[in-house]
């Protein structure tokens, strides 16, 4: 090879390595866009897109919403979570308002997730639904047949013996969540199946939650039931014609919510996980997005 081929083949070589610099440059600059809008925090301009058209023709609105990890953050123990300051004071109003009615629907025992929230005028569901707490102070409790919950003491006796340092039952009556988040995590799968396998076997349903099992009853009611339930119970049967309804929940307890208002509500489901399975209208990425559409709902009604 004479010189200025030599010369020649060195330039074309370097510009092939710069384009190929260039392009593998662009490419992680994409990537990275594509990731951040993902996990990127809507704003209230975004709940207008969400929002605005479901809601325009003035019917009833119904809120309901899940508490751990929708309305406050996901916690290391469920005695620490909180609402901040925003939401509190967003959802205080709300709940303030007549245009809006307001249920909560948790998994926790109903007088444990209705003293987080603290407020008079919401409607509450606790134990995925099986027990709900009306503002007047009514109660309503899922019937459970005694062949099921006959078996609920010695189904906690039984987990009691495979608890250890960093796992704990969380006694709800009617449901119990099985939790082991301060277990280290190379233990996590062991106990879950551990757990798993005696709730079945006392004929109870192990959903997989949090860093948790929640052992329910073998009952067809959850909480899109309960939901179900409370709308009529306020709205009447018709309530899917005379009312709209939003919900937000990060669980998959939440889904079967996302479900039976599928095609009459508008549903959030709180995960940071853009390609997670979910039955829900929009995916949203934190409880700080929650946040933002209670504020949004909450200046829409409020004149
Ligand atoms: O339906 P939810 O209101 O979302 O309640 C679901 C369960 O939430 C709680 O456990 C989870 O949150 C805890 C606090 O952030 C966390 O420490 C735990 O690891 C999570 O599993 C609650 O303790 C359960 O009773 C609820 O069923």
């Amino acid at each position: 090879m004479d010189r200025q081929s030599q010369r020649s083949f060195k330039s074309t070589l370097s510009r092939i390595v710069i384009s190929l610099v260039l392009i593998v440059h662009v490419a992680s600059c994409f990537e990275l866009a594509l990731q951040l809008s993902l996990k990127m925090e809507p704003t209230l301009v975004d709940f207008d897109k969400y929002l605005e058209n479901f809601i325009a023709d003035n019917k009833n609105l119904a809120l309901l919403l899940d508490y751990d990890g929708t309305l406050a953050p996901i916690a290391p123990h469920p005695n620490l979570t909180h609402m901040t300051d925003e939401t509190k004071s967003a959802l205080n109003r709300i709940a303030d308002n007549s245009r809006i009615f307001t249920a909560v629907i948790s998994g926790r025992g109903v007088d444990d997730v209705k003293a987080k929230i603290g407020l008079n005028g919401v409607v509450y569901a606790g134990n995925h639904g099986l027990e709900i707490l009306y503002p007047n102070s009514t109660r309503y409790n899922q019937e459970i047949p005694g062949s099921v919950s006959g078996n609920y003491d010695k189904m906690v006796k039984e987990l009691e013996k495979i608890t250890r340092s960093g796992s704990w039952i969380e006694n709800k009556g009617v449901s119990l969540t099985f939790h082991y988040r301060a277990m280290a995590e190379d233990q996590h799968d062991m106990i879950r199946d551990e757990a798993k396998f005696i709730i079945e076997g006392f004929g109870y349903r192990a959903n997989q939650a949090h860093c948790a099992i929640e052992a329910k009853p073998p009952v067809h009611w959850h909480k899109g039931k309960a939901a179900e339930y409370i709308l009529s119970h306020n709205f009447g049967e018709e309530w899917r014609s005379t009312t709209k309804v939003v919900f937000a929940g990060d669980d998959t307890t939440d889904e079967d919510v996302c479900e039976i208002l599928k095609g009459v509500g508008v549903t959030f489901r709180v995960t940071a996980d853009p390609n997670l399975p979910t039955k829900a209208t929009y995916r949203v990425p934190s409880t700080r997005s929650i946040t933002t559409l209670l504020n949004w709902i909450d200046q829409k009604f409020s004149n």
